[in-house]
Formats: structure tokens, C-alpha cells, sequence
């Protein structure tokens, strides 16, 4: 698929949190010199560990959080911590984000229309009902959701009302949290489509977080490896799932995604590093089966192709 242009860019996105551990205060280097950049219509998921940075990243896009430093341009601005109530307003409109758990994003005393109503009262959008229908019939739910309590819907439907709350003010970029990890197996790949067809019909960009490649590589055009806040590979999402270079991408490859399948578990392989002193060098070294003494310090990125990787096995 060819892309028109960029929709975001992200350069050198640092973020750090404070944290207390007994009488002492440290900060979690959340995001270390994190660069991506999100085309028109794209996919990209974003992938890697428990504790990597994906949730930070994209709550930084969402404004839950302001960046420390490094710049963030979204729909040809840039990100600043300030912003216009009315600037905020129309930001949020274009910018959605979906939470990985569809039980907690409903209240269970309001019925469907009152949750998908909401952002429609927020953004002074009018036609309501006409709207409602709309999103109903785009996420393939029956209109007498409406008038449903959220305990009335399954697991997949509730997460359907969760993507129509997301698309309802038609947004350009859509942020996924692992908006299936919390879906049985056989519902996954449908709310997968659904996100593929509102891509394809309304040509939104998506960034997609997952700890899963095999999802990853269903939905995404491109994949970015995250390792301990820093993208360590990022390339087409084919490439990266059937050729991976980064020693850690082949890791998360040989993971059995699926505990019933036999394979390696990630934990047997270590933990990723302590981010409040995380090492010098190259993070994954500790757990890398190919380190060699330049890792210590190897920092850069290679470009081969399409395709990024930080790794000095490819200098
Ligand atoms: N609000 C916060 N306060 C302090 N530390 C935080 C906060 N949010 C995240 N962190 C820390 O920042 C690091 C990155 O967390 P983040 O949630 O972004 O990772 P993740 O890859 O999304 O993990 P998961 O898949 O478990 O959500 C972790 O070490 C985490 O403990």
C-alpha cells in the first residue's frame, strides 16, 4: 500500500517517571529516545514485553501524558504540553484511543446509548440518532444494543461498542491497547477485521499495541519492536515476523504466543532490565546469545532495506 504522508512523527521522545521505593525517590526511564513515525491509513503495531514502554507511548499521543523531552508532531502540529481548551477539544475528536479491557471502559448503570452518546454531547455533534445507527451498523451490532445494559453483550460485542464509542466522532488515528488480549481466542480475529475494515473504509491510521506478534503481523502494515523503552527493530510487519534480525524480535518469534503450544517462554530467557538504571549499551545484551564486548556501548541504529535494527551484529 502506497501512503500518502505522515500523520505522526515522533523524534527522540523521552519520558521518565518518579517513583518512591522505601524513603527513596527513582525515576523509571520510561522511554528512552523513542523515533517512529505513523503514515496516512497505516497500521503499526507496536510490540513487545510487559513493562517495554508501549502503554507510554501511546498515552504520550493520547495527552494522558506530557513527554519530557524530544518532539511530537500528530496531524501537522506539534504536541506541546499547552494547548487551547478548543485545541485540546479538537484533538481528542481526531485522536481515540481503545482500552484493552471492554468491562471496565462501560459503566455497567448506563445503557449503550448513553456511553456512545457521550462524546457526540462532548464534541456538539449533531444528527445523533442518525450517528448512533451509523456506528451500530459499522461495527456490525444490532441497534437494539442501544437500549442494552453492558452485562446484557458478550466480551467481543462489548468491545464492538468500544470501537463504535472510538470511530462515532470520525477520527484520523485511532490508538489500540491491546484491544483483544482480554477476548477469548475465536472472537479475536473478528475484532481484528473489524479494525482492518475501518482502516480500509475510512482510511484511519492506527498505532496497535500488542505483546502478541502473530496479531501484530495479522493487522499491521509495519511492526516496531519495543526493548526496555527503545525501538530495537521496526520494518515491514511481513519481514519482521518471517525474518527477524533484531536477537531480541527472534526471541519474541520463538515465544510460544499460545501457552498450549509448546516453545520457548520468555521468562526462561531472563527479564528485561531494571528501568530506573537501565544498563549503557545495548539493553538486551544481558539476555542476548550473541553479545559480544561492543554491546556494552553499541547504541546506533542500522538501516538494511526498509528495515531499522539496533544491533551491532549488523554494522
Ligand atoms: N504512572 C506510572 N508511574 C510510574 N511508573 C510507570 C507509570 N506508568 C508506567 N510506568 C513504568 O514505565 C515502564 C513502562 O510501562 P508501560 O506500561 O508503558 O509498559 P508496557 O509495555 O505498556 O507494559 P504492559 O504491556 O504491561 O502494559 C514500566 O517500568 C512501568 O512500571
Amino acid at each position: 500500500m502506497g501512503f500518502l504522508s505522515s500523520v505522526l512523527t515522533a523524534n527522540e521522545i523521552v519520558k521518565n517517571f518518579t517513583v518512591r521505593k522505601g524513603f527513596k525517590i527513582h525515576k523509571v526511564h520510561a522511554l528512552r529516545r523513542v523515533n517512529l513515525k505513523l503514515e496516512q491509513g497505516e497500521i503499526l503495531s507496536i510490540v513487545g514485553e510487559s513493562g517495554s514502554g508501549k502503554t507510554t507511548f501511546l498515552r504520550i499521543v493520547a495527552r494522558i501524558y506530557t513527554h519530557d523531552s524530544g518532539r511530537l508532531f500528530v496531524l501537522g502540529r506539534e504536541l506541546c504540553r499547552k494547548m487551547s481548551r478548543s485545541e485540546e477539544l479538537e484533538y481528542r475528536k481526531n485522536v481515540q484511543m481503545i482500552f484493552q479491557d471492554p468491562f471496565s471502559a462501560l459503566n455497567p448503570v448506563k445503557k449503550i446509548r448513553q456511553f456512545l452518546k457521550r462524546p457526540l454531547e462532548i464534541f456538539k455533534i449533531s444528527g445523533v440518532e442518525e450517528r448512533l445507527g451509523e456506528v451500530l451498523r459499522e461495527v456490525e451490532l444490532p441497534l437494539d444494543s442501544l437500549d442494552k445494559y453492558p452485562h446484557e453483550l458478550s466480551g467481543g460485542q462489548r468491545q464492538r461498542v468500544v470501537i463504535a464509542r472510538s470511530i462515532i466522532t470520525k477520527p484520523k488515528i485511532i490508538l489500540a491497547d491491546e484491544p483483544t488480549s482480554m477476548l477469548d481466542v475465536s472472537i479475536k480475529a473478528s475484532i481484528l477485521n473489524l479494525l482492518l475494515r475501518l482502516r480500509d473504509d475510512y482510511e484511519i491510521s492506527m498505532i496497535h499495541v500488542t505483546h502478541d506478534l502473530a496479531s501484530a503481523k495479522y493487522i499491521s502494515d509495519r511492526i516496531a519492536v519495543m526493548y526496555a523503552g527503545q525501538i530495537v527493530e521496526e520494518g515491514n510487519a511481513q519481514q519482521i515476523v518471517d525474518n527477524p534480525l533484531h536477537p531480541y524480535t527472534k526471541l519474541l518469534r520463538s515465544a510460544a504466543p499460545d501457552p498450549d503450544r509448546s516453545g520457548l517462554k520468555l521468562g526462561e530467557t531472563g527479564e528485561p532490565p531494571d528501568l530506573i538504571s537501565p544498563p549503557e549499551g545495548c539493553s538486551f545484551r544481558m539476555r542476548c546469545p550473541y553479545a559480544r564486548k561492543e554491546c556494552s556501548t553499541f547504541t546506533g541504529t542500522v538501516q538494511i532495506d526498509e528495515r531499522k535494527v539496533s544491533c551491532v551484529l549488523y554494522m
